[in-house]
Order: C-alpha cells, then sequence, then structure tokens
C-alpha cells in the first residue's frame, strides 16, 4: 500500500466577498481535490485544540497523528531538530525571527514579520553579529547561540549546561505572524525569563538600526529588518517514530524547518526539492515529481505546501486561490496519476493544518476541511472538497489527531 499526504497550508478559511462568497479552497478550480472528494469522504478535523496555540508547530503534530497535548513542547525545538541540533535536557531553543517594526501613532507596529523576506544570507550575517554583540554578554556565560536558518526563520538556543535557563513552561510569547499591522505594545514575552529575551529584542533594535544589512537593503528600496522577535520557545520533544505507532516508513518533503523538523523526529527521512521556497513562488510541479519518484523508495509521502498560509498571511486572497489552484494541478493531480499507473494500492489525505483567515491575516483555532479516498475508504456522496462540504459531513475528527489512525488503518 502506498500513501500520500498532502498539506496545503493555512488553505482553511471563510466564505470571502471577493470571492463571491465562497471559500478559497470551493473559489479554487480543484478538478483532481473533487475527484478525490467524489471517490472518498470528505471529513471536518480540529487539528488545532483551544487550550494551544493555533500554530502550524501543533496543527502538523496533530494532522500526523500525534496529540499536540502530550507531544508539544514548543515550536523553536522542533526547527532545531531539523537542523539536525541535539538538545539536551537542560538546553532550550527559541524560535529568532527577523521583523520589521514601525514607529506610528499607536507605538510599535508590526509591519512585516519577515523583514521583507529578507535573505538567509543576509540573515545569516545579522545574527553573527548578534552573537558576537547580544550572546557575548558575560552574563550568559556562552549559553546563547543565535542560529542562521532559512530567511527570517532564524534559531536563538540556551544551553542549559554553561547557565541554567530561566525559563520555564508558563513563559508566553506571540507568534509575529499574528500580528500583522497591529501594534506590539503589550506582545512582548513574559512569564519566567521573559524579561531576558524582551532584553535581547530592545537591544537589537540599536544594533540593526545602522547594520551594513539594511543599509544595503534601504538603497535596494526594501525594509530593513528591525529587530529580533522571539518566540516559541521549547525544550527537547520526544516522538514515537511513525513507523511504530502507524506503519508506512515515511519521507517528507517541504521547503520550511518546522515540517522538516517534525519529520525527523518521527524518524521520517526528508527529501530536499529545488526551487521549493515556502512561498508564494515555489515550485509545485518539482514538489509532485519528487513525490512520484519518492514511492520507488517509500510506503508513504507527505508533500507540505507553505504557500495557501503565506497568501492569507498577506491577506491576498487570489493568491490564495492561485496557491490552492498549482497544488491541485501540479502535486495532486500527477501524483494521483502515478499511484494509479504504479499498480499498488493507495491512499491519499489531503488537509490543511489549521485555518489561516484572509480577514485577520492570522492562524485561528476551528476545523479543517479533510478528504480521504483510497482503498477501503467507501464514497460518502460529497462531489467536491471544500469547507461548506466539510462542514456538513457526519465524519468529525474533534480530536484531529484521530483521523491519521483512522485513515491508514483502514
Ligand atoms: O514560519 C513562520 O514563521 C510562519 C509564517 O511564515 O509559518 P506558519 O504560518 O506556517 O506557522
Amino acid at each position: 500500500m502506498k500513501y500520500a499526504i498532502i498539506i496545503p497550508d493555512g488553505a482553511a478559511d471563510e466564505p470571502q466577498d471577493s470571492l463571491a462568497g465562497k471559500t478559497p479552497l470551493e473559489a479554487a478550480r480543484t478538478p483532481h481535490m473533487d475527484a478525490l472528494a467524489a471517490a472518498g469522504v470528505v471529513a471536518r478535523a480540529c487539528h488545532t485544540p483551544k487550550a494551544l496555540p493555533a500554530g502550524s508547530e501543533i496543527g502538523n503534530l496533530s494532522l500526523l497523528g500525534y496529540d499536540p497535548h502530550a507531544h508539544f513542547t514548543g515550536r523553536a525545538p522542533m526547527e532545531a531538530a531539523a537542523q539536525g541540533i541535539e538538545l539536551g535536557p537542560s538546553d532550550w531553543a527559541v524560535r529568532c525571527n527577523l521583523v520589521t517594526i514601525t514607529h506610528g501613532d499607536d507605538g510599535p507596529v508590526m509591519k512585516d514579520f519577515t523583514a521583507d523576506h529578507i535573505t538567509s544570507t543576509e540573515g545569516a550575517a545579522i545574527l553573527a553579529d548578534c552573537q558576537e554583540q547580544l550572546a557575548s554578554d558575560p552574563r550568559f556565560c556562552g549559553a546563547l547561540e543565535f542560529v542562521p536558518g532559512v530567511s527570517y526563520r532564524n534559531l536563538l538556543l540556551w544551553r542549559g549546561e554553561k547557565l541554567p535557563s530561566p525559563f520555564s513552561t508558563d513563559t508566553r510569547t506571540e507568534a509575529p505572524h499574528d500580528w500583522t499591522d497591529l501594534s506590539v505594545e503589550g506582545a512582548h514575552p513574559r512569564g519566567p525569563g521573559g524579561d531576558v529575551l524582551v532584553e535581547l529584542m530592545e537591544k537589537s533594535e540599536t544594533l540593526l538600526a545602522d547594520h551594513p544589512v539594511n543599509q544595503a537593503r534601504v538603497k535596494a528600496g526594501k525594509s530593513p529588518a528591525t529587530h529580533l522577535w522571539l518566540w516559541g520557545l521549547g525544550g527537547a520533544p520526544s516522538l514515537e517514530p511513525f513507523a511504530t505507532k502507524f506503519g508506512p516508513r515515511g519521507a517528507m518533503i517541504t521547503a520550511v524547518d518546522l515540517l522538516r523538523g517534525i519529520a525527523a523526529l518521527v524518524g521520517w527521512d526528508r527529501i530536499e526539492v529545488e526551487g521549493a521556497t515556502g512561498y508564494l513562488d515555489t515550485d509545485y510541479a518539482a514538489k509532485g515529481r519528487a513525490a512520484i519518484k519518492a514511492f520507488d523508495e517509500y510506503d508513504l509521502v507527505c508533500v507540505h505546501v507553505e504557500a495557501p498560509d503565506e497568501a492569507s498571511h498577506e491577506g491576498r486572497a487570489d493568491e490564495k486561490v492561485k496557491a490552492i489552484e498549482r497544488i491541485d494541478a501540479d502535486v495532486v493531480g500527477p501524483l494521483v496519476e502515478a499511484l494509479q499507473e504504479r499498480g499498488d494500492d493507495w491512499r491519499v489525505m489531503i488537509s490543511p493544518d489549521h485555518p489561516t483567515f484572509l480577514s485577520t491575516k492570522k492562524h485561528t483555532h476551528g476545523d479543517v476541511p479533510v478528504v480521504m479516498a483510497g482503498v477501503g475508504i467507501e464514497a460518502d456522496g460529497f462531489d467536491s472538497y471544500g469547507d461548506t462540504n466539510a462542514a456538513e459531513s457526519s465524519l468529525v475528527f474533534a480530536k484531529g489527531w484521530e483521523a491519521m489512525p483512522w485513515w491508514i488503518g483502514r
């Protein structure tokens, strides 16, 4: 049996006036997803339980069949796993975004949580200076390590052996992508160790003010990275291998470290695809081709596409529809055709990790539409994949992580 999972990140949404009252999934032309819906079931699942943040870090754990209440420690440790960083029992990882904050009448406003999609090279240069000038403070006893990642998505590590960290599970932080265009006056870290994070964030403003990377960016008409934004911290998580829990040996195709990290933690290989960017300009077809090839080696292949979520964070309904259509045409269609040609039994699941509302540009708690089709799954009468059909379905996974055993264990 071959299993394909496709994750259109943040694709679930509300009806939009600009889309004639349809949701982006419904407005998009998705013949391949609709064919799967007609052949299988349309369900709804909640991958973001109310007690936890409505983040991709929670949603994707649940989608892959892991109860986030039991397994989630923080987003950054998952991304550390993507980089092969080992966290000891007293270590913490913190997500370190490069962001653009402007100062207006309403105080400091989160203008861009991506610092205008700063490049990884520029980010690495900034982080090297943060290491030299912020982490070198003797009070930290060498415990702090800034680790460059992809674009604005970087990490800060606290090595507990050098100096016990001040953090605890009560430390609260805010995801910067949930604050776009909003005043971040009350959004700074709080609780145990929050003051240390705030201090680093504030000091970064001075360090970055005249940074050569920013001078060059402004000259080129791009926004500068004005601050570090620290959030999503946690200690090392431990997850039972997916193959032990569910059987199939899996591989992940994604452009973002969060999904790479979850894959590493559940024992999946990661397949890197040239042209996969984690943004609207990603090479959808290359991801589709890589997934088809991966079935020669793996029983389960998961393709994650970040683009619908990014379009939502930017409030761009047309781009969200386009991203969903490209996923349908360049990933779902070719993948299903290849599975049919192989002659193996197969099953497909398509599910966003969480809704990301165009209206608020934010993730939100709530159900996502799921389509599951293939051997052992009887058609339930829906003829298309969309949020409204899912809302009417009698197949409901209130504990979203129970959808995986339902789908895989039939
Ligand atoms: O990686 C991130 O910082 C965010 C926004 O890009 O991703 P997501 O919305 O999927 O949590």
